[in-house]
């Protein structure tokens, strides 16, 4: 049985004084257990409305994600433990008045419930995992940098031993080489933990590293599904085309980013 199946899940959005959009048409898609899933498309495709009602914090308009054998949606409390997600922007997505250990512990403390001195000693566990020191845990958001934070916020996301992480946009903000080391520590940990991805992404490069299978949304619909890097690689499909020839536009969001930091200096 596969860890995830997407059935024919479609979403839409009510909006005030406009027409209701829908943004995922009937998509289907499964994940095995240990595999991590690159969810490729542009900006609008619906990636992140895909990576939200896998972690429960919407339901699907139709349509039904089946999580390890259960209807995701069926139970009183979707969001559970075993799913966890990392944002993009690991400053926005973190309590600034919070220390490492405080955000570290927020799942421990929910779904596992350590105490005292075996709580401290995974929170050390946690935070060496992702390649920080025991010494970080008492410091603040303002304290890190933002490769420093994004391990942070990894530390959360496996705190409370997910089955299953959605990585939204991730690695996205970050420099080529913080990239590539988040990307290694994501792979590790994979390893470690069997755990698995869904890596939902703009970055073709990225998503390369890190996934052993490749679907890609354009508006919406899923317009192309590869269950190998290399069948991903061999594909000559427009869907991959497009893909490729867009692979060094920069995000719209950290468009944004640069130019409100060009405006500032
Ligand atoms: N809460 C919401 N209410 C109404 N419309 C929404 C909402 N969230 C997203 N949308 C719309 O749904 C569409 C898909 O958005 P979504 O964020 O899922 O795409 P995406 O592929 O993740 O894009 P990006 O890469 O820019 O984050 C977009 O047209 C967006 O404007």
């Amino acid at each position: 049985m596969s860890l995830l199946k997407i059935d024919q899940v479609s979403h839409v959005y009510k909006r005030r004084f406009r027409p209701a959009q829908t943004v995922l048409h009937d998509v289907s898609l499964t994940l095995e257990a240990g595999r991590c899933l690159g969810l490729l498309g542009s900006s609008g495709a619906g990636k992140s409305t895909l990576g939200r009602l896998l972690l429960g914090l919407e339901r699907p308009s139709s349509g039904t994600i089946w999580f390890n054998g259960v209807d995701r949606h069926a139970t009183k409390r979707p969001f559970q433990g075993d799913v966890q997600v990392v944002f993009q922007d690991s400053f926005a997505a973190v309590n600034p008045k919070l220390t490492a250990a405080d955000i570290i512990a927020e799942p421990l403390d929910n779904f596992i419930r350590l105490k005292g001195e075996a709580r401290q000693q995974r929170l050390v566990t946690l935070i060496e995992q992702v390649g920080l020191k025991a010494t970080d845990l008492t410091k603040y958001p303002a304290q890190f940098s933002g490769g420093q934070l994004q391990r942070i916020a990894i530390a959360r996301a496996i705190a409370a031993e997910p089955r299953l992480i959605v990585l939204d946009e991730a690695v996205s903000s970050l420099d080529m080489v913080n990239k590539r080391l988040i990307l290694a520590l994501l792979a590790d940990l994979k390893r470690l933990h069997g755990l698995t991805y869904v890596f939902i992404t703009h970055d073709i490069k990225a998503a390369e590293q890190l996934c052993d299978s490749f679907a890609i949304l354009e508006q919406g619909r899923l317009v192309g599904h590869y269950p190998s890097l290399a069948a991903f690689d061999a594909a000559t499909d427009p869907a991959v085309e497009r893909m490729r020839q867009a692979k060094l536009a920069v995000h719209p969001r950290q468009r944004m980013i640069r130019k409100t930091q060009a405006n500032k200096g």
